[in-house]
């Protein structure tokens, strides 16, 4: 079987095991990304009241089963987020946007009570952005003057070629950031002038990971 293959047993084996710990008939914020993919599919069997989508790609996925999107500005508070991550550590702090989805997850992220991760157990990690680079959401205008300063962080910026996020931005990806402390890295990219989200999600973290891998899901919380 080809690593992609494995890969996607994995990722469809944790939205098996997510479904036990999601609320039945309630709405939900869903995030973007191939692993809740394979979650939407498995939704409908909630009876879900709706659900607040994090993408335009997760809404007209969600609409495509038959569940009802629900606008944000319409819902006070959910009691559960749930979406994958590109990178995880022991903190349950992630690397997001690998899909350019970050800034729309973030903001449905921040109104749930609970934050579930899910992923297989490829995406655990030591220290964020050593392997994957931090996907970095900017306003066109201003992708010189912040790509500058990404610099003067230690950070090497890549332009995401030919990519338009969901409203109508751009995304860098930088590698070699040190990330010693995400909490404080995240605050302190967000200051920066024509940034308008980073991938890191480390103020709010997880408070649930599940992790596929050949013998299992496993669960770490906070
Ligand atoms: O923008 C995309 C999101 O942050 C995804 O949650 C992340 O990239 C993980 O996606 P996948 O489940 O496809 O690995």
């Amino acid at each position: 079987m080809s690593d992609t293959n494995q890969q996607n047993l994995l990722k469809q084996a944790v939205a098996q095991a997510a479904l036990a710990h999601l609320p039945k008939g309630g709405v939900i914020g869903v995030g973007t990304g191939s692993t809740v993919n394979f979650l939407i599919d498995l939704l409908p069997q909630l009876k879900l009241a709706g659900a607040v989508a994090s993408s335009k790609a997760t809404e007209d996925r969600l609409k495509a089963v038959g569940i009802e999107v629900v606008e944000l500005n319409q819902v006070g508070s959910l009691d559960v987020y749930i979406d994958g991550a590109d990178e995880i550590d022991r903190h349950l702090h992630m690397i997001k946007g690998g899909g350019g989805a970050l800034t729309r997850e973030k903001i449905v992220a921040s109104v749930a009570k609970r934050f579930i991760c899910i992923a297989d157990e490829s995406k655990w990690v030591e220290q964020l952005g050593r392997a994957f680079p931090l996907p970095i959401e900017v306003i066109p205008m201003a992708r010189s003057a912040v790509g500058r300063k990404l610099v003067t962080l230690g950070g090497s910026p890549a332009y995401r070629q030919g990519f338009v996020t969901d409203n109508g931005n751009l995304i860098l990806d930088v590698h070699n950031l040190n990330i010693l402390n995400a909490i404080a890295l995240e605050s302190e990219l967000n200051d920066i002038a024509g940034v308008v989200c980073n991938g890191l999600f480390a103020k709010q973290g997880a408070d649930l990971a599940l992790l596929a891998g050949p013998n299992g899901v496993r669960e770490v919380s906070r």
